[in-house]
């Protein structure tokens, strides 16, 4: 609806006065109207000149309603009058636009002045026919004011929804407000409901994307579960018949439990019958195992007196073959072996005396503890050092020298090769191992470890951390014996573990050496084994050791070429060392020269009055060895001479390994 307010047409040629009179009742309104019309009729009839016409024209103008209401006198009249001129009005407005036939009025001939009589019919004539006009335009003029009244209602309904139209326009005005508002919250929400659903629609395809993939893989999977899920079936089948078996095996074992039970109740009081004597043999056997420790100490005591009296340096002499055609054609030394202990050797031909012209006296006969011809097995040679071996799990410091010149099979002495070639210290390590485990039958714990060096050029160095570079003392103290700063001392828990670090140690010692063979030949090899024994019944411990030394070749600075010099110096200095030690020990000297060499002194224990040496003095079979040959053998006829009384590692004390 629209601002501009519609308005009703008002009725034309209708001018209603300003104050318009109250309404009249019908009934008044009528007598009124009626006697306004009858004035009028008189006015006409007065004045004469004046006909029922004019009157009409009169009441046809409005402004001669005033006029008639003076003449009337009364305002009902004037309203009645203005009514009728408004009916008068409507009648001739009405006339004019429609053909409506206006009511006929009788014309009559003209009646003379004097007939009062019919001109008195003639006007009730009229009279009649205007009353009837009259009431016929009454009522029009009800129709007109029923119109009045309706436009008064239409006008105050126009006006209400005026007002309401203009409540609906501000309300309109307010919901256009809202409306966009509205539109705009709208479409904000819608906005981001779209980018929502956009996010949620991206988050859907996404969604079913991975879906999809799921499902494939669970197809997969599911293909995969329905192969499986058949395999499964026909294990399970499988299984249902080995359970079918099961079972009836298990019935089977079940009567044979209930049958065992039987029996086990037969052997329960059988096996009380045995406890019993067990108990009986406990005691026996706690006897028994007295009897087999003094055994023990009886047989340690007598074993260690025939040691004793074996001499507690003992040295042997080992002649090695010819190992190759090429040897086989070298010139050989005549050794005669006299028995076990002696051997005479003088070279293959007589030699001539520049000076006297008489045969040099090329021959030499020596008497040692043992002699090992050129077919002596290693096990021959290990038969003596076993015992040996013995002495060291019993407490005492066993020292094995390996001594020669360069080539004499020193190495092949000590270390040998793989198998039944193996040397000392492999053959030793085994023999610890195997006493080891049968001392453990008679209450015996022991605890092994193992330390490896070499001496080169008067430098001790550790075969376990040879790059170490750290500076490696060689300390002595009386109660403690030797020892060696910062020597990795190993502990060893079996044979092969022991193996395995001294080839380890051998590994290093070729991994420094430019040329193996001659550092080898030039260097005194060191492998101390130390064992602690521990018997928890007579809280007795023995601290043992075995030192198994593969010495750097024998042979003098005459004989060797020049650029070895210092080497050969400090490999004559350590072993004339020796020499010397033997000698002031075979003298009795009060000052023994141990610390003249750093190989004297790291062996000061095992040299001293307190350990079992044995020394394995090489010679090669050669006539051109002749010489270093004689010197070898010259130096072990002083060593034996040598007498010691060695003693034993025994205390009831904790005692410190690691000593030298
Ligand atoms: N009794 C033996 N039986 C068989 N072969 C031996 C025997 N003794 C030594 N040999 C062999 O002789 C060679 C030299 O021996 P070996 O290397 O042990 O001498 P060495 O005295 O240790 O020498 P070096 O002082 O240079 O170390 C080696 O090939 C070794 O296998």
């Amino acid at each position: 609806m629209d601002g501009s307010k519609s308005r009703l047409p008002k009725p034309s040629g209708i001018r209603l006065p300003q104050n318009r009179p109250k309404p009249l009742t019908e009934n008044k309104a009528n007598v009124l109207e009626h006697r306004a019309i009858t004035t009028a009729s008189r006015l006409a009839l007065h004045r004469r000149s004046k006909s029922v016409s004019d009157l009409r024209s009169l009441m046809d103008r409005p402004r001669m309603v005033p006029k008639i209401n003076s003449i009337l006198g009364t305002k009902a009249a004037a309203a009645a009058a203005a009514t009728a001129a408004v009916k008068v009005a409507q009648k001739r407005k009405v006339e004019k636009g429609s053909d409506e036939v206006k009511p006929k009025v009788m014309k009559h001939a003209k009646i003379p002045d004097w007939d009062y009589k019919s001109r008195f019919n003639q006007l009730r004539e009229k009279h009649t026919v205007l009353n009837e006009n009259y009431k016929k335009q009454l009522e029009k003029l009800q129709d007109v004011e029923d119109l009045e009244t309706k436009y008064e209602e239409i006008k105050k309904q126009h006006e209400t929804l005026e007002q309401k139209s203009v409540i609906l326009s501000s309300k309109n005005l307010d919901l256009t407000k809202d409306n966009k508002l509205f539109k705009t919250q709208i479409s904000e929400r819608l906005k981001k409901n779209y980018e929502t659903l956009k996010q949620n629609y991206d988050e859907l395809v996404e969604q079913e994307r991975k879906n999809t993939e799921r499902i494939e893989k669970l197809t997969a999977v599911n293909e995969a579960l329905e192969s499986s899920l058949q395999d499964l079936t026909e294990n399970h089948e499988i299984l249902t018949m080995k359970h079918e078996k099961l079972t009836a095996e298990h019935s089977a074992m079940r009567a044979d439990y209930e049958k065992m039970l039987v029996d086990n109740k037969s052997l329960n009081d059988d096996l009380e019958k045995e406890k019993e004597k067990c108990v009986q043999l406990s005691d026996h056997v706690s006897n028994l195992k007295k009897d087999v420790y003094s055994s023990e100490i009886l047989r340690r005591r007598l074993h260690n007196t025939v040691q004793d009296l074996k001499g507690n340096i003992r040295v042997f002499c080992r002649v090695r073959p010819p190992i190759s055609a090429e040897e086989e054609e070298r010139l050989q030394c005549l050794i005669n072996y006299i028995d076990e202990k002696s051997f005479e050797i003088r070279k293959s031909r007589e030699s001539v005396s520049a000076i006297s012209g008489k045969p040099n006296d090329l021959k030499a006969e020596f008497a040692l503890d043992r002699v090992f011809d050129p077919n002596s097995t290693q096990n021959e040679v290990f038969e003596d050092l076993s015992q040996l071996v013995q002495s060291a799990l019993d407490g005492y410091d066993i020292c094995v020298f390996a001594y020669g010149q360069t080539g004499s099979g020193k190495t092949y002495t000590m270390q040998g090769e793989p198998g039944d070639e193996a040397g000392l210290i492999p053959r030793t390590i085994d023999l610890i191992f195997n006493s080891i485990g049968n001392l453990q039958r008679t209450g015996w714990t022991y605890d092994v470890k193992a330390s490896f060096l070499e001496i080169y050029n008067e430098n001790v160095r550790d075969l376990l951390n040879p790059t170490s570079g750290q500076n490696l003392e060689i300390r002595y103290n009386e109660g403690k014996g030797t020892t060696v700063t910062n020597l990795i001392i190993q502990s060893i828990t079996s044979a092969r573990e022991l193996k395995t670090w001294m080839a380890t140690a051998h590994q290093n010692r070729a991994v420094a050496a430019t040329d193996f063979n001659e550092h080898s030949s030039r260097s005194h090899a060191v492998t101390k084994i130390y064992l602690q024994g521990y018997n928890e019944d007579t809280n007795t411990r023995y601290v043992g050791s075995i030192n198994l030394v593969d010495l750097a070749g024998s042979e003098s600075a005459k004989t060797s070429a020049n650029e070895r010099l210092t080497e050969t110096k400090s490999i004559n200095k350590s072993l004339s060392t020796l020499g010397s030690v033997m000698l002031a020990l075979y003298n009795k000297e009060k000052h023994i020269p141990y610390r003249n060499s750093k190989l004297t002194y790291l062996l000061q224990s095992s040299l001293g009055g307190s350990s079992k040496t044995l020394m394995v003095v090489n010679i090669s079979p050669f006539e051109d060895c002749y010489m270093e040959t004689i010197n070898s053998l010259r130096f072990a006829a002083k060593v034996k001479e040598v007498k010691m009384v060695a003693k034993r590692n025994k205390t009831n004390l904790p005692s410190v390994i690691g000593k030298t």
